[in-house]
C-alpha cells in the first residue's frame, strides 16, 4: 500500500480535516486526520490494518501474540490489526486520567504485545499506553499506527511501524499563526483538557 493509496482511503472517507484544533497534547494544528471516521468502514478498516501489518517484518510479527490499543482512538484499529495478525485484540483506557487495562482483559507475564495507535503526534499516549500494558505484565515488542504526524519526533522506546507519515504543522497555543488566531479552536480527541 502507498502513500497515495493510503491517502486516498483517508480522502474517500472525509478524514483530511481542516481548521483549528486542539490537540490531545494541547498542541494546535490547522489539521487533523479523523481516523474514526476512516475506520467507520469495516472493509477499508481492514485494508489499512493488512497494510500496517504489511510494514512490520515478518519475524517480529510472527512473535506478536496480542494486540493492545489505548481508548478510544485506537480501539478500531487494534480490532483490525488484530484480525490481519490472527491474535486477540484488547485495550487500555483512561477511566481515571491514566491508562489501564480492564473490563477481564489480561496478558501473561512478558507476553509480547504490539501496541497499535490510530494516530501519533507526539507519541505521549503511546508511551503511556505502552506503560499500562508493561504494569499488566506485557511485553511490548514494537508499535504501530495508521498516521504519524510527529515529524520524525516521537520516540515510542521501541520499534514504530506507522502506515504512513505525514508531515503537519504543529503550534504552541501560545504562538499562533494569524490564521489559527483568526478561527476558533475545536478538541476532537477525549483526553481530557491538561
Ligand atoms: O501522540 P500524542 O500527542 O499522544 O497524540 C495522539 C493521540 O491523540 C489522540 O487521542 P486522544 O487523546 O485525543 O483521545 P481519543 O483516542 O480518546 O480520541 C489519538 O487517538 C492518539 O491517541
Ligand atoms: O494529536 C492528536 O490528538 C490527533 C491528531 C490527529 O491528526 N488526529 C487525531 O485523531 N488526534
Ligand atoms: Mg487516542
Amino acid at each position: 500500500m502507498t502513500d497515495d493509496d493510503v491517502l486516498a482511503e483517508f480522502r474517500a472517507a472525509d478524514a483530511l480535516l481542516e481548521g483549528h484544533f486542539i490537540l490531545s497534547s494541547g498542541l494546535r494544528s490547522p489539521r487533523y486526520l479523523q481516523c474514526a471516521r476512516v475506520l467507520m468502514n469495516p472493509r477499508r478498516a481492514a485494508r489499512l490494518a493488512e497494510g500496517v501489518a504489511a510494514r512490520i517484518p515478518a519475524a517480529l510479527r510472527a512473535r506478536i501474540t496480542a494486540v493492545v490499543a489505548p481508548a478510544m482512538g485506537g480501539v478500531i484499529a487494534g480490532q483490525e490489526m488484530a484480525r490481519a495478525l490472527d491474535v486477540d485484540a484488547m485495550f487500555v483506557e483512561r477511566p481515571t486520567g491514566t491508562f489501564e487495562l480492564r473490563r477481564g482483559f489480561r496478558l501473561e507475564p512478558g507476553q509480547e504485545v504490539l501496541m497499535m495507535e490510530d494516530v501519533v503526534t507526539t507519541g505521549l499516549s503511546s508511551r503511556e499506553a505502552i506503560k499500562a500494558i508493561e504494569a499488566a505484565g506485557g511485553r511490548v515488542i514494537a508499535g504501530a499506527a495508521l498516521v504519524d504526524r510527529s515529524n520524525g519526533t516521537a520516540d515510542i522506546g521501541v520499534p514504530f511501524f506507522p502506515l504512513i507519515r505525514l508531515e503537519v504543522p504543529t503550534y504552541q497555543p501560545d504562538d499562533l499563526p494569524p490564521e489559527l488566531q483568526a478561527i476558533p479552536a475545536i478538541k476532537p480527541g477525549s483526553r481530557a483538557a491538561a
